[in-house]
């Protein structure tokens, strides 16, 4: 039986959710997935081929994931997509808003009270850039301040129509901002990701606290269990930017490093993952985010857009290098 189709939170000896031993195993006894599991269909997600059926055109997906909520990857995934729109012009992005609870992408890439519009071939996008697209669930709310409240088949649901009913049109890069943590969200995600052509891979966005390395361990972990490619981890808010006079200072304690920082890179190190780099704070890009401003074009000198830059070679590297999926 395929390890893939055991949830990272299940108990142990769990029989896998396509078993037809599932939920009805002596180890099911008081998982939270039991009544689902005993009841569900078995076998492999239909979808799960019609995805990969609509993804053909879709060459790199890259989730972005982070331990802990607030450390930045909403802002991560922003800024990434925008600066390898930037770079790469004749190449095309698209942004798929997965944080079906809390999308805050509209927000951020200045498109906040657009619709999306249903066409013949499905929902269309909407365009940031002639080369950048967005889906996000809060195009599909009636208010920004809406609460969503759903049960975890419902989210697999609504990912499944962002994946096979949204008209990416041809996509070099998909990039997926996800909720903190390894949620439903993660789980329905990388189901249907790990079925398609192309290349997939994780990037994840970690400060340099000791609570929020912690959890991004557990991240890592998260991805090891399931298979998912490590594109890197990225230390957000390493040092403080100065707006006045632009000198960095070091604001958070960091665990290990000459200069009280280091903390991810020493983790990275430790857990056999690559580091791709630190992203200062920077009030102006929390600024340019509230405002759904581009940054990168805003403050082109700063030094954040020198770390982005940095990051993105080495992310799509790590594309370049890594294996097709079959
Ligand atoms: N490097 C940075 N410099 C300045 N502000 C930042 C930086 N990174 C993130 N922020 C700000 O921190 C706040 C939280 O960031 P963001 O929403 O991206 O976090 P998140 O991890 O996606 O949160 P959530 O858990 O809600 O998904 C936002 O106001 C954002 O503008």
């Amino acid at each position: 039986m395929s390890t893939t189709t055991i949830p990272a939170d299940a108990p142990a000896h769990c029989p896998g959710t396509e078993s037809n031993d599932a939920g009805k195993a002596s180890a099911c006894a008081g998982c939270p997935n039991q009544q689902i599991c005993a009841t569900g269909p078995k076998g492999p997600d239909p979808a799960i081929a019609l995805v990969r059926e609509k993804l053909t055109d879709v060459r790199n997906k890259l989730l972005v994931l982070s331990g802990k909520g607030g450390v930045g990857k909403s802002t991560v995934t922003a800024l990434l997509s925008r600066a390898m729109a930037h770079r790469t012009p004749e190449e095309n992005f698209g942004v798929l808003d997965i944080d079906i609870c809390g999308p805050s992408q509209p927000r951020v890439l200045g498109v906040l009270g657009e619709q999306v519009h249903q066409s013949g071939s499905g929902w269309s996008p909407v365009y940031i850039e002639d080369n950048l697209s967005l889906m996000s669930i809060g195009f599909l709310l009636g208010s920004p301040d809406d609460a969503i409240i759903w049960r975890g088949p419902k989210k697999n649901g609504m990912i499944r129509q962002f994946l096979t009913e949204v008209d990416w049109g041809q996509l070099d890069y998909l990039l997926l901002d996800t909720p903190p943590g390894t949620s439903d969200e993660h789980l329905s995600a990388t189901t249907f990701l790990r079925g398609t052509t192309g290349r997939w891979g994780a990037v994840l966005v970690t400060t340099p606290q000791e609570v929020a390395l912690l959890d991004v361990r557990k991240e890592i972990s998260f991805c090891k269990k399931l298979g998912i490619p490590i594109a890197g981890v990225i230390e957000n808010m390493s040092g403080f930017v100065c707006p006045k006079c632009t000198v960095q200072s070091m604001i958070f304690p960091a665990r290990t490093g000459p200069n009280g920082t280091g903390g991810a890179e020493a983790m990275c190190q430790e857990m056999e993952v690559p580091y791709l780099g630190q992203l200062p704070l920077d009030p102006r890009l929390t600024k340019c985010c509230d405002e759904g401003k581009d940054f990168i074009t805003e403050f082109p000198e700063s030094p954040a857009v020198t770390a982005l830059d940095a990051i993105v070679t080495k992310v799509r590297t790590f594309f370049e290098e890594a294996p097709e999926n079959m």
